[in-house]
C-alpha cells in the first residue's frame, strides 16, 4: 500500500460505476469498491435501471432492424404482445442449444489449461476445446441443412429467442445467486458482493461457479453465444439467398468478417483466461445475460438490417472494406499475440527484443511494439473491425453503427478499469509507462 502510486486528485471514478456501484471507497478511489453488508446505502438504481434498460434495448434494436425506416433512435415501430415474445419452441430450442454446447464442451479437449492463481492459491483447470465446438457445431448444422432442417426460418423466430435467452439468462443468474449462498467466502468475487441484493444480483457473486469441473463462465463467455451469433447469421444469410436468389455481397463481406472474429476468439480460447471478466467479475445477470441474449441477437444486428434493407455494394468499396477489415485485424491479433507470447515466455524471440520496464511485482510492462503504440491496442484494431462491419450496410442508417457506438463506450468503460486495476497493481511503474505511452486506445486523439 505505502509504494502504491497516488492517482491525481481531479481523476474520479465514472458516473456510470459511481451510479452502479454500492459504495466507492473514498479514501482509495482506484481500489476494490467495498464489500461486505452495506452501510444503510440506499437499493442500487444504476444496477435495477440497467437489467431493465438492456433487455429493451435489445428487444428495440430486434424490431427497428426489421421496419422500413430502421430509426435506431426513433419509437419502436409497435410494441409486441407476450403471444409475439413467448414461445414454448423458442424456449425449447433455445435450452436445446445450450444442452448441445455443454455437451462439446465436455467432449475431450486438445489440451487442458490453468487459469490464474487464486485467493487461496489454487488454479482451476479449463479444456481449450472451443474452436472444436464450432467445428463440430458446423458440421452438425450442415448435416442438418441437408436433411432439411428449416434453418431459414430463424429469422422468423428471432424475437421469440430472444426473449427466451433472456428469460434463461435471468433464472440462471438466480440459481447462481442462490449457489453463490453457500460457496465459502474464498469462492467470492471482489466486486459483486454488497450486501444490496439487486447490484450483487446484477454483478454476480461467485467468481468462478462451477458443478464439478463444470466452469460456467468460462463455457458461456465463449460458447453459446459467440456460436450462436455466427448461427444466427448464417440463417440470415441462407433466407435472403431465399427470398433473392443469392446472399448479397454486403451479406457475405458481414458473414464472413463476424465468422474470422468468432472463430479467431475460439482459437485463441486460452487468451479468456487473463481477461478481467474471468480473473475478476463475478458471474451474474449481467454476463449472463451479455454471453446469451445480448452477444448472438445485438451483435448480428448487422446480418438482420440487410436481410430487410438489402444495400448495393460494387467490388471496389468491398474490397476497401475488407482492407479496413484486415488492417483491424492485423492490430487486434498482433497486440493480442504479443502481449500474450510476451506473458508466457518473456525471452521468447518473438518478444525478447522489445523495450520493458520493471515492476514492483516482477512482471515487466512492455513499451514498445504494439503496447508501445498505445496502451491498448488490441482495442484500437477490435474497432476498426467494428466499423468494416458496418460499412457494408451503407451510410444512411445508423442502426447498423449501433455496434460501433456501444462498442467504443463499452471498451472506453473498460479501458478505464483496466487502467485503475494495473495502477493499484504496478503502482509507479504504471505511471512511468502512461508517461512514455501517453495515448490510451487511439494514437494522438485518445
Ligand atoms: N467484442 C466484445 O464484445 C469484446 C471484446 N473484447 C476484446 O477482448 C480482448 C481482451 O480484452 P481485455 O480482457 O479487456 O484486456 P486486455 O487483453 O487488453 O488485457 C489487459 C491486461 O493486459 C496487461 N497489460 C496491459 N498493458 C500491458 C503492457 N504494456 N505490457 C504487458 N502487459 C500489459 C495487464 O494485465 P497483466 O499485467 O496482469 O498481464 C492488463 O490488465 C481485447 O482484444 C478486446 O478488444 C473485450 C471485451 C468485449
Ligand atoms: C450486456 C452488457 C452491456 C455487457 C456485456 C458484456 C459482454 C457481452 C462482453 C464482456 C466481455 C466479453 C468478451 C467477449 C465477448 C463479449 C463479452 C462477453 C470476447 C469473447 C469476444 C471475442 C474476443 O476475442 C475475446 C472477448 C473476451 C471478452
Amino acid at each position: 500500500m505505502s509504494e502504491r502510486f497516488q492517482p491525481p486528485a481531479q481523476r474520479r471514478p465514472w458516473p456510470l460505476l459511481r451510479a452502479l456501484g454500492p459504495r466507492w471507497n473514498s479514501e482509495d478511489p482506484w481500489g476494490e469498491p467495498e464489500s461486505g453488508p452495506p452501510d444503510g446505502s440506499p437499493p442500487s438504481p444504476g444496477a435495477a435501471a440497467l437489467m431493465l434498460l438492456l433487455p429493451v434495448t435489445m428487444f428495440h434494436l430486434l424490431l427497428v432492424a426489421r421496419s422500413g425506416p430502421a430509426r435506431l433512435l426513433g419509437p419502436p415501430p409497435y410494441l409486441p404482445g407476450l403471444e409475439e415474445l413467448w414461445s414454448p419452441w423458442a424456449l425449447l430450442l433455445c435450452l436445446t442449444w445450450l444442452g448441445l454446447q455443454a455437451a462439446l464442451y465436455l467432449l475431450p479437449a486438445r489440451k487442458v489449461a490453468e487459469g490464474q492463481e487464486l485467493k487461496d492459491k489454487s488454479r482451476l483447470r479449463y479444456p481449450i476445446n472451443g474452436f472444436q465446438a464450432l467445428v463440430l457445431t458446423a458440421l452438425l448444422v450442415g448435416l442438418g441443412v441437408s436433411a432439411g432442417l428449416p434453418l431459414s426460418a430463424l429469422p422468423e423466430m428471432l424475437l421469440p429467442l430472444a426473449f427466451a435467452a433472456t428469460l434463461t439468462a435471468f433464472i440462471f443468474s438466480l440459481l447462481l445467486y442462490l449457489k453463490a449462498l453457500v460457496a465459502p467466502a474464498s469462492a467470492l468475487a471482489p466486486g459483486g458482493n454488497s450486501g444490496n441484493l439487486i447490484y450483487d444480483f446484477f454483478l454476480g457473486r461467485e467468481l468462478n461457479p462451477r458443478i464439478c469441473s463444470f466452469d460456467f463462465k468460462y463455457f458461456c463467455e465463449l460458447r453459446p453465444g459467440l456460436i450462436g451469433w455466427v448461427l444466427i447469421n448464417l440463417a440470415l444469410l441462407m433466407q435472403e439467398a431465399e427470398l433473392r436468389g443469392s446472399p448479397s455481397l454486403a451479406m457475405w463481406l458481414v458473414n464472413g468478417f463476424q465468422l474470422l472474429y468468432v472463430a479467431d476468439a475460439l482459437w485463441y480460447e486460452e487468451a479468456v483466461l487473463t481477461t478481467m471478466d474471468i480473473i475478476h467479475d463475478g458471474f451474474g445477470f449481467m454476463l449472463a445475460f451479455g454471453d446469451l441474449a445480448w452477444v448472438p441477437f445485438t451483435y448480428s444486428l448487422q446480418a438482420q438490417f440487410l436481410l430487410y434493407h438489402p444495400q448495393p455494394l460494387g467490388w471496389p468499396l468491398a474490397s476497401f472494406i475488407c482492407l479496413i477489415n484486415a488492417v483491424g485485424y492485423y492490430i487486434f491479433r498482433g497486440a493480442n499475440s504479443q502481449k500474450n507470447t510476451f506473458r508466457k515466455n518473456p525471452s521468447d524471440p518473438r518478444v525478447a527484443d522489445l523495450e520493458t520496464i520493471s515492476t514492483a511485482t516482477g512482471r515487466r510492462l512492455l513499451v514498445s511494439g504494439w503496447w508501445g503504440m498505445v496502451r491498448h491496442p488490441n482495442y484500437l484494431g477490435d474497432l476498426i473491425m467494428a466499423l468494416a462491419w458496418s460499412l457494408p450496410c451503407g451510410v444512411f442508417h445508423l442502426l447498423p453503427y449501433f455496434y460501433f457506438l456501444y462498442f467504443t463506450a463499452l471498451l472506453v468503460h473498460r479501458e478505464d478499469r483496466d487502467e485503475r486495476q494495473c495502477l493499484q497493481k504496478y503502482g509507479l511503474a504504471w505511471h512511468e509507462y502512461c508517461q512514455r505511452v501517453p495515448y490510451r486506445i487511439v494514437p494522438y486523439v485518445y
